[in-house]
């Protein structure tokens, strides 16, 4: 469907970037392209409470989120199940899932893509009955680099680095109890990913063949690795072929419970969403309509 009235759901802190130029080339593509629109600054609080309102109000046919993950997510969880699409301006510090959808960090290119682009139905994974998850969520490695990450305080590839060496360094092998499919097995692992989409931002491919609208995903585990072989494993997800690696195992799947033998943090989509002991995840099949 091609839009015709927008809301622009702009998180003025995404990314560290300068967004002087993003309200005069909104207005300027609407302008062009003859579509009514408003603009919805997010504050951090409250802010689902908040758009819903404005939506109620506005009535809008697509929302587009001018931000990173985060804000994608925020905007995602109101359109669930519903006829009103989802657009992307990628804005954070992680486009994730617009990295996915092929969608380019150029707020021109990404307008365009709006007006011209053609719309799927992609699913999404609920966790918890909590949480939506459109890209990954990883319980261990990678949610704990998160957590230095954002303990460090400083932004940009340089401290995303430093987190990523540290958490290496301090790297531990988790118990797992996962259920799917009526089998339940026992793993040991460095790091469990619900996987939606098939690659982090960074463009590490951690689930090769993926499909964001297959009505299942993906659960990646990464068994215990020696620090020896992770310079591989790591070339491997840069090459996409990192499903024939001897630590890590793929499943696809509809529904899974995982029981963590200690508690674990989670991350979703980019954000920690505290220590968990169980997770139900569960995929909401073709739930999203969003533009690509
Ligand atoms: N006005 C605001 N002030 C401060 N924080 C905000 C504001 N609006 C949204 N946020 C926060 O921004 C986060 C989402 O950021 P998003 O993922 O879109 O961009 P990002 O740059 O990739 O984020 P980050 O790298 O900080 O995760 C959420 O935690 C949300 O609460």
């Amino acid at each position: 469907m091609t839009p015709q009235k927008l809301l622009f759901i702009v998180n003025p802190k995404s990314g560290n970037n300068d967004k002087s130029k993003l309200e005069r080339t909104i207005a300027k593509a609407c302008d062009k392209n003859k579509k009514e629109y408003t603009l919805f600054y997010t504050t951090g609080e409250n802010d689902l409470d908040k758009i819903k309102k404005e939506q109620d109000l506005y009535q809008a046919d697509t929302l587009v989120a001018c931000g990173g993950d985060g804000t994608v997510n925020l905007v995602a969880e109101l359109l669930l199940n519903s006829e009103i699409q989802l657009g992307i301006i990628p804005l954070g510090s992680a486009n994730g899932l617009a990295y996915e959808l092929k969608i380019e960090e150029d707020i021109e290119s990404s307008l365009e893509l709006i007006f011209r682009g053609k719309t799927i139905s992609m699913d999404v994974i609920k966790i918890n009955d909590q949480h939506i998850c459109l890209h990954l969520s990883d319980l261990g490695f990678n949610a704990k680099m998160i957590r230095d990450f954002e303990e460090g305080g400083e932004r940009g590839m340089l401290a995303y680095a430093r987190s990523f060496f540290s958490s290496l360094m301090d790297k531990t092998t988790s118990e797992f109890t996962v259920e799917f499919k009526g089998e339940k097995k026992d793993i040991k692992a460095d790091m469990i990913v619900m996987a939606n989409a098939s690659s982090y931002g960074t463009g590490a491919v951690i689930n090769p063949g993926s499909k964001l609208d297959d009505g299942s995903f993906e659960l990646v585990v990464f068994k215990p690795i020696p620090i020896r072989d992770l310079l591989s494993l790591t070339l491997e997800s840069f090459l996409g072929d990192i499903k024939n690696s001897p630590y890590v195992e793929i499943f696809r799947v509809e529904k899974v419970n995982i029981h963590c033998k200690e508690e674990e943090l989670l991350q979703v989509d980019g954000e920690l969403k505290g220590e968990k002991q169980e997770i139900n995840a569960e995929i909401l099949k073709g739930a999203l309509k969003v533009i690509s």
